[in-house]
């Protein structure tokens, strides 16, 4: 690598090409059966936060996707389950790629699809699978959630999701809010993993307002990005360091705050992360928090989030022979990163939920 100036790159140890938005999209355009559910999606979760729709917004799924095959499985089942609920659940499938770590981890399948394998940080392949399974998840009729972390990934996927979430370790970063301005779609935002909640509070009212940053375009070269401002974010409460936040007492606390700072009242739960302790066996005590005070009135609450797979816990990556991580081993359908509950009870806790 030749460095352009002496005193530059000096930690950076190489570059190599990466597809281009629009090349990427030329290979896998949008069919019009996946716009179709992704403008169904965004138009259902914009009438829930407008208070038009009277269903609660249930963004469901695993904590992250690594195996695409299982995944499209999950998909499959979840949205046999998201038609059966329909008249009391918009179900959104929480389909996220890029995993934001407390320190260093797998950073999930965009970064690294092949799990420590020889072949590491492919993420030309990352980001295609990303897109083909997001279009498969599309065409079966079912809307699909994700986070965003790196500022660049929306101009490849931005298309194919229909409700974003901005992250507790990011909330309050410049750079996503910025994002967030210019997405397609409503946009949750976490609270701080201390627990503060002003952080999203603060972030919806910057999302709301226009930015201009750098940025790529289509061809995927560099850019001056113009956005107009996002009037569909809210807030995520999923709990903090010392302490959950999905109780009563805060929920009537934090739809206090957001109408005193002049922001629409609506909240989601997150059942799982630190309102659950991170076990998955908590989640459902969360969730029937949730729908008991829905179902004594609060209206504040329009939306919850539970992590879910196709079987419940995690598991680590197992070593091979020599002594490298091997996902060869891996069991089909257990989350690789936080655990979640699994497809059976996930059909219990859903079918739960009144109209
Ligand atoms: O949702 C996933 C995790 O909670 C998040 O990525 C942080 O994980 P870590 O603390 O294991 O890095
Ligand atoms: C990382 C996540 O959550 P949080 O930002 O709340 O830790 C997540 O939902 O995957």
């Amino acid at each position: 690598m030749t460095a352009a100036s002496p005193t530059q790159n000096l930690n950076v140890t190489g570059f190599d090409p990466l597809i281009s938005p629009g090349g990427l999209n030329e290979a896998l355009p949008i069919s019009a059966a996946a716009a179709a559910t992704v403008t169904r999606g965004r138009d259902d979760i914009q009438r829930i936060l407008r208070g038009d729709d009277p269903r609660l917004l249930a963004v469901v799924g695993p904590c992250s996707i690594h195996d695409v095959d299982a995944a499209g499985e999950y998909a499959q089942r979840l949205a046999a389950l998201a038609e059966e609920v329909s008249d009391r659940l918009l179900v959104v499938m929480r389909v996220y790629f890029e995993k934001p770590r407390t320190t260093v981890g797998w950073k999930g399948l965009i970064n690294d699809p092949f799990l420590y394998s020889d072949r590491v940080f492919d993420m030309n392949t990352g980001i295609r699978r990303a897109r083909e399974l997001l279009m498969r998840i599309a065409e079966l009729g079912l809307p699909a959630g994700t986070e965003f972390l790196d500022p660049f990934t929306p101009q490849y996927l931005d298309d194919l999701v229909s409700w974003a979430a901005i992250g507790a370790r990011t909330t309050e970063s410049q750079t996503h809010r910025q994002m967030a301005s210019g997405l397609s779609m409503p946009v949750g935002f976490k609270n701080a993993t201390t627990g503060d909640l002003q952080v999203a509070l603060d972030a919806m009212k910057s999302a709301m307002a226009p930015h201009h940053f750098v940025g790529i375009d289509e061809e995927g070269h560099a850019a001056v990005v113009h956005t107009r401002g996002n009037a569909y974010g809210h807030a995520i409460l999923r709990g903090g360091h010392s302490a959950t936040n999905y109780a009563p007492e805060d929920i009537a606390a934090a739809a206090g705050r957001l109408v005193a700072a002049g922001l629409n009242p609506q909240l989601m739960v997150d059942c799982s992360h630190a309102n659950s302790g991170k076990k998955h066996t908590a989640q459902a005590k969360v969730w029937d928090s949730v729908l008991a005070q829905r179902a004594a009135g609060q209206r504040a609450l329009v939306g919850v989030m539970l992590e879910s797979n196709l079987e419940p816990g995690n598991q680590g990556v197992p070593t091979g022979p020599n002594g490298r991580p091997d996902a060869s081993k891996l069991l089909r359908g257990v989350s690789i990163t936080d655990a979640c509950i699994g497809f059976e009870e996930t059909q219990r806790l859903l079918r739960a939920a009144q109209a």
